[in-house]
């Protein structure tokens, strides 16, 4: 782990490359609600040429459900692993897989809820996965956190509870995004490929300790703090604005790039 202060901006990758895209403030500004964000056309054909120049090496690695990000990204969809890899789409037109069953968190939600009695706050339920948001509220994180971390009790064994910076969430120890980020790269579109992966919050920090092992590039968007990404870039412009110089490479994440 590093200290995220004059961290430099990521080299471009030599020869065959692949890429993970965290969603929510890498490529969107984050919002107050998760509804509210806002994906632009501009976005949309970005991540289309990206990757028909990867020949398909392109997946979004979020913490949100995989239908949550079809709906925000419509008509567009990628290959994609969803609550923190416990849902993967492995191939950009096939189903959905879950891992693991839901946990009845319903009566869980509605304590927490009922304990932190704010509109303001936004309690998400999304699978398995139980997600307190206190953008909006950010004086009931500590609150919310400790509920949170009460509620692990009450469920059954191998939940985690993972903090973020406006947030807590409750979760199967499998979600982790670095897992998610393995399997990717043991399919054939992914495979022989340098990965790199961009994500900006603690929740990717997994997904980047990954990437380094497998030699490839991490990148922390706005980075406070300590990280295990070498690279940085400033925030969700400076993430675009780097896509966007990828994609007009023209021999992008093929093996001619080697050459050059
Ligand atoms: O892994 P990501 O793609 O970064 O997704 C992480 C979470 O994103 C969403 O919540 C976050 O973004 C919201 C919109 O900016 C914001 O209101 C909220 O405070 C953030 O936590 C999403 O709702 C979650 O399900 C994802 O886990
Ligand atoms: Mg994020």
């Amino acid at each position: 782990m590093s200290m995220s202060t004059h961290l430099p901006e990521p080299a471009v990758p030599k020869g065959p490359w692949s890429l993970f895209l965290d969603i929510d403030g890498t490529l969107l500004e984050h919002a107050a609600h998760p509804d509210a964000v806002v994906v632009s056309e501009e976005l949309r054909m970005l991540l289309t040429q990206l990757e028909a120049q990867l020949d398909g090496a392109l997946a979004f690695i979020t913490g949100r459900p995989i239908a949550a990000v079809d709906h925000l990204f419509q008509p567009l969809r990628l290959r994609a692993a969803g609550l923190y890899g416990l849902e993967h789409r492995l191939a950009r037109d096939g189903p959905v897989e879950a891992a693991v069953e839901p946990a009845d968190i319903a009566a869980l939600a509605k304590e927490i809820a009922t304990e932190l009695d704010n509109a303001d706050v936004y309690i998400e339920r999304k699978g398995p996965i139980l997600a307190i948001h206190t953008r909006a509220a950010p004086h009931l994180l500590r609150r919310a956190t400790r509920l949170v971390e009460q509620a692990l009790d009450k469920l059954p064994a191998g939940y985690r509870v993972l903090a973020g910076n406006a947030g807590v969430e409750l979760m199967p120890l499998e979600a982790a995004k670095g897992a998610a980020i393995r399997r990717f790269m043991q399919i054939p579109a992914f495979r022989g490929r340098r990965p790199v992966f961009l994500g900006d919050d603690t929740s990717d920090e997994n997904g980047f300790e990954v990437v380094n092992e497998l030699d490839g590039i991490s990148v922390r968007i706005k980075p406070y703090g300590s990280t295990a990404a070498p690279f940085a870039l400033a925030g969700v412009d400076a993430a675009l604005a780097w896509l966007d110089g990828m994609s007009r490479r023209e021999t992008v994440g093929t093996p001619a790039a080697m050459a050059k």
